[in-house]
């Protein structure tokens, strides 16, 4: 099963969403891939939200982490193709097929895929124009959309379903990156909005993961909050069929 975590913007918790649905998966007894189309803002070598996620869960040999391309510039994928090369960067931008070819592959020896866009759910990925919503249509994948519990959420998180059921997603997953141990009103008003909201395009919702998971030390010995955290998140995986 395909899933394809966006986000209502940039910094709301995709990753570590992701690194918790990577979790649930490999409790399971998944083999899991996880799957970073663009990852910009980091230099050769560095650390990307793939490696994050996988540091945090201790790097088991059932977990494998793979990127598209990488660019130096923290930018929108095709604003830092032009910064780091010009337009022949841009032109050298992985397609969507080959995408979609990359997550397909990975899909023939993994239970379960995590596909994690860059930013919000309209960002463009390639150089054709195509955004995550368009990858996420043509590997059929789950889409999991990750919001904020803050002022502002709301119209983010109603636009971003908006443009979602639009294009076809009538299912898909709203989830709280993050929620505060000691909310305000307006976070627990927000959460209450937020779920309503999943509801009413029949969305699945997700309470949000605790905050200070992010922040936790990403020691080699693995993320261990991040793993009894994801037995809190709602069951977000799919049921799957025993046999493999
Ligand atoms: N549950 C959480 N508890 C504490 N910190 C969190 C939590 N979720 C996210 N964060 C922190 O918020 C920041 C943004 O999270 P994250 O990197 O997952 O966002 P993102 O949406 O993946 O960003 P990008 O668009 O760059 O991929 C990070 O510093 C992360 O550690
Ligand atoms: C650099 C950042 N961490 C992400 N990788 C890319 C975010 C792109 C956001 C584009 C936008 O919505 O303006
Ligand atoms: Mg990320």
């Amino acid at each position: 099963m395909i899933y394809v975590v966006t986000g209502t913007d940039t910094d709301v918790g995709k990753t570590v969403v992701t690194a918790a649905l990577t979790a649930q998966a490999l409790e399971r007894g998944d083999r899991v891939a996880v799957y970073k189309p663009t990852q910009t803002g980091v230099l050769p070598g560095e650390s990307g939200d793939a490696q994050d996620i996988g540091r945090w869960l201790g790097n088991p040999k059932e977990l494998t982490l793979a990127e598209g391309i990488r660019l130096r510039e923290p930018m929108a994928p095709v604003d830092a193709a032009l910064e780091q090369g010009g337009r022949s960067t841009v032109d050298n931008l992985p397609t969507l097929e080959e995408h979609v070819a990359r997550i397909n592959e990975l899909a023939q020896t993994h239970e379960t895929i995590l596909v994690e866009g860059a930013g919000g759910l309209l960002v463009k990925l390639t150089s054709a124009g195509e955004t995550i919503a368009e990858l996420a249509q043509a590997v059929c994948g789950n889409l999991v959309v990750v919001t904020r519990p803050d002022l502002g959420t709301l119209n983010h998180s109603a636009l971003t379903l908006e443009a979602a059921s639009g294009r076809g997603f009538v299912h898909g997953a709203l989830i709280l990156g993050s929620f505060p141990a000691l909310p305000t009103a307006v976070h627990e008003r927000n959460r209450k909005n937020l779920q309503a909201l999943a509801e009413h395009h029949g969305w699945m919702w997700a309470e949000g993961l605790p905050a200070g998971l992010g922040s936790v030390d990403t020691s080699t010995t693995g993320n261990i909050d991040l793993w009894k955290a994801s037995r809190k998140l709602n069951y977000v995986l799919v049921e799957r069929d025993s046999g493999r």
